[in-house]
């Protein structure tokens, strides 16, 4: 078990006990990894037989922080979601909070999902989920800043409704598998495995993580009058038909920005970039409570 207490803001250590209870009470033999911090997470796990499962307590931050040891050693993972958007959880169905369900999941059948590997100056950092650019990854940035009585979705709107005051675009350049898909004016950018972002914004509602291929969203030269109606669109996810929106898939991406812009990385913030590289690994996780996707 990698527990991360502040995940969900503490809601994942407020139901650890619960979370022990349940696997005491289903009968699992488990230990909990004493982790501070993602690279601890992952140096604890290293030292363990690959044929041990980790189950990953918090939210997709938590998880997506053991991703790189998880590909290495071919290790299992099994979600519980507790975080605070929960979003490639929630997208495999998995209820957040719902500790009982996700527990009793790890008895059914297993199943292999694609992951990004991203190269970032030189390095690789994988993702299960997706990322962003520009405007996803301000409201991101923002949504640190929503005011504490609002919960997951409301903190997304509100963030969303603060980054559209401060919309920024500039000159793109996406290259998909080696042929120029889009040039021209773009506030954002999201290359997703997964369906949504942001605690239930479904970006990319034609999103399969088991397909093989990355997903790429772009606002095509949106103003702020234009993107507030299509993010009105993504809530009845009806944006893909909208002409201003280029959606594609693919194995292999390149975005190139004229000016360097915000980035997000699995839902975390990763400072501002001018060029990014994607590549799908088909396959290369194995989630022990995914079910199929919803
Ligand atoms: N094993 C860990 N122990 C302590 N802190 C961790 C661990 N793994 C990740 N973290 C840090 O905790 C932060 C929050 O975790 P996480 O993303 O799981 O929760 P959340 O943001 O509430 O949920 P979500 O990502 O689903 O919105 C991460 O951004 C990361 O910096």
């Amino acid at each position: 078990m990698v527990l991360n207490p502040q995940a969900g803001r503490g809601r994942a250590g407020r139901l650890w006990p619960q979370v022990q209870a349940e696997l005491n009470r289903q009968g699992r033999a488990w230990q909990l990894l004493p982790t501070e911090s993602p690279e601890l997470a992952r140096s604890m796990l290293a030292r363990l037989p690959a044929d041990q499962p980790v189950l990953a307590v918090g939210g997709d931050g938590t998880a997506s922080g053991l991703l790189p040891e998880l590909a290495r050693s071919g290790r299992g993972l099994g979600l519980v979601p507790l975080g605070s958007g929960n979003d490639f959880a929630g997208m495999l169905g998995l209820k957040a909070g719902d500790v009982t369900g996700a527990l009793r999941r790890l008895d059914g059948p297993e199943r292999a999902v694609d992951l990004i590997s991203c190269e970032l100056n030189g390095q690789e950092r994988l993702l299960f989920n997706g990322m962003g650019m520009g405007f996803d990854a301000q409201v991101a940035e923002l949504m640190r800043r929503a005011p504490a009585r609002l919960g997951g979705f409301q903190r997304y709107l509100w963030a969303v409704l603060a980054g559209l005051r401060d919309l920024n675009s500039a000159p793109l350049t996406v290259t998909l598998d080696g042929q120029p898909l889009y040039q021209g004016r773009s506030c954002l950018a999201a290359v997703m495995n997964g369906t949504r972002y942001g605690g239930g914004f479904r970006i990319s509602p034609g999103s399969d993580p088991a397909d093989g291929l990355l997903n790429v969203v772009l606002g095509a030269g949106l103003g702020r009058a234009e993107l507030l109606g299509v993010l009105l669109k993504v809530l009845r996810a009806s944006h893909l038909r909208d002409r201003r929106v280029v959606a594609a898939q693919g194995r292999e991406v390149t975005l190139r920005w004229a000016s360097r812009m915000p980035a997000h990385l699995d839902g975390e913030l990763a400072g501002e970039l001018s060029e990014v590289r994607l590549r799908v690994k088909p396959g290369a996780l194995r989630l022990l409570n995914a079910g199929s996707p919803q």
